[in-house]
C-alpha cells in the first residue's frame, strides 16, 4: 500500500522511518522495491548530478525533471521533493506556486525546505494550499555561504537552544516531519521528544524517529566527499571501475563479443 503523510506521522514513537535520495527511475526503482518509507529527490542532486560544489545553483526546472523520472519509479514509497534555493525564500506567495508547481507537475507527493523561525509564514501558507511540508534543521546547506563550512550545527548552548525552539516553531507551522541534519545526538534526542512530528536524521545520531542517507553516498557511488554520517552499503564506484575496465580490455584484445553476444 502506497505510505501516505498521515502514515509517517503515525509512524512516530511505533516504527523507525527510512528515508533515502533518487534522483531519477533507476534509483526510485531500487529504492522502492527494496521498501524504503520515504524517497527524496534532494536538492544535494547538484553535487551528485550535476557535479557542482554546493546546492545554490539547482532550479525549480531541474527538481522538477528529477521527480518525474523518481515518480515514474517509485509505487509505494512517499516521494518529497526539495524546493531549491531561492524558490521559497524571496516572497511566501512566490513560495506556494513553486510548491504547488513541484506537486503538480511531477505527482510527488510533499516538499521540503529549509530553515526555523522566519519560514513560519511560508510553511503555513503551502500547507494551507494542501501541500505537505517537510522541515530541515541544523546544518541547512543552502545557507553555505553564511555558514562558511558543512561543519555540524548547534554544538554551542545558544546555538542548541535556537534550533531546539525553531523544531517547535516548525511543528506549529504544520510540517509533518522534521530532518535533523549534523547535529550533536543528544540535542536531536531532545528534539524528537520535545515535538509530535517525526524527526529524520542525517548526522544527527540514533535518537532521531527516523533516518536518511543520499543513495549514491551510501551505495559508494560518490566519492567527491564522505562526510562522517555516510556509512558505505556497497562499493558500486569500484564495481563499476572493475567493470568499465574489464570491458575496455576484452574490446582491445578482440575477446568481447564472442558468438555468446553476437546474431550468428
Ligand atoms: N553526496 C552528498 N551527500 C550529502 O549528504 C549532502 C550532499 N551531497 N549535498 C548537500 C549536503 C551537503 N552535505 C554535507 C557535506 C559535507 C559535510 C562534511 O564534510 N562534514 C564534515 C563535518 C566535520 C565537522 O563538523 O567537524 C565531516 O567530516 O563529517 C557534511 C554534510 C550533506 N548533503
Ligand atoms: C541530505 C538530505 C536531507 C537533503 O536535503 C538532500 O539530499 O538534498
Ligand atoms: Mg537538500
Amino acid at each position: 500500500m502506497a505510505i501516505t503523510v498521515p502514515k509517517i506521522k503515525d509512524m512516530k514513537d511505533k516504527e523507525k522511518i527510512s528515508m533515502i535520495t533518487a534522483y531519477d527511475y533507476t534509483s526510485a526503482r531500487i529504492a522502492d522495491e527494496a521498501g524504503i518509507d520515504i524517497i527524496l529527490v534532494g536538492d544535494s542532486l547538484a553535487m551528485v548530478m550535476q557535479g557542482k560544489s554546493s546546492t545554490i545553483p539547482v532550479t525549480v526546472d531541474e527538481v522538477i525533471y528529477h521527480a518525474k523520472m523518481v515518480r515514474q519509479g517509485a509505487k509505494n514509497a512517499l516521494i518529497v521533493v526539495d524546493m531549491p534555493f531561492m524558490s521559497y525564500q524571496a516572497d511566501y506567495v512566490e513560495a506556494i506556486r513553486n510548491a504547488g508547481r513541484i506537486l503538480k507537475e511531477t505527482g510527488c507527493d510533499a516538499v521540503k525546505l529549509e530553515g526555523g523561525r522566519e519560514f513560519v509564514p511560508t510553511i503555513s501558507s503551502i500547507v494551507a494550499a494542501g501541500i505537505p511540508v517537510m522541515g530541515h534543521l541544523g546544518l541547512t546547506p543552502q545557507s553555505i555561504n553564511i555558514f562558511g563550512s558543512y561543519k555540524a550545527r548547534g554544538k554551542d548552548e545558544a546555538e542548541a537552544t535556537k534550533i531546539k525552539e525553531d523544531a517547535k516553531f516548525l511543528q506549529e507551522a504544520g510540517v509533518f516531519s522534521i530532518v535533523l541534519e549534523s547535529v550533536p545526538k543528544q540535542l536531536a534526542k531532545e528534539i524528537t521528544e520535545s515535538v509530535n512530528v517525526p524527526t529524520i536524521g542525517i548526522g544527527a545520531g540514533v535518537h532521531t524517529d527516523g533516518q536518511v542517507l543520499v543513495f549514491h553516498d551510501m551505495l559508494g557511488l560518490f566519492d567527491d566527499f564522505k562526510p562522517k554520517f555516510v556509512k558505505r552499503y556497497a562499493h558500486l564506484k569500484k564495481d563499476a571501475l572493475d567493470g568499465v575496465k574489464q570491458y575496455i580490455k576484452e574490446v582491445k584484445a578482440g575477446e568481447f563479443p564472442t558468438d555468446e553476444h553476437s546474431y550468428l
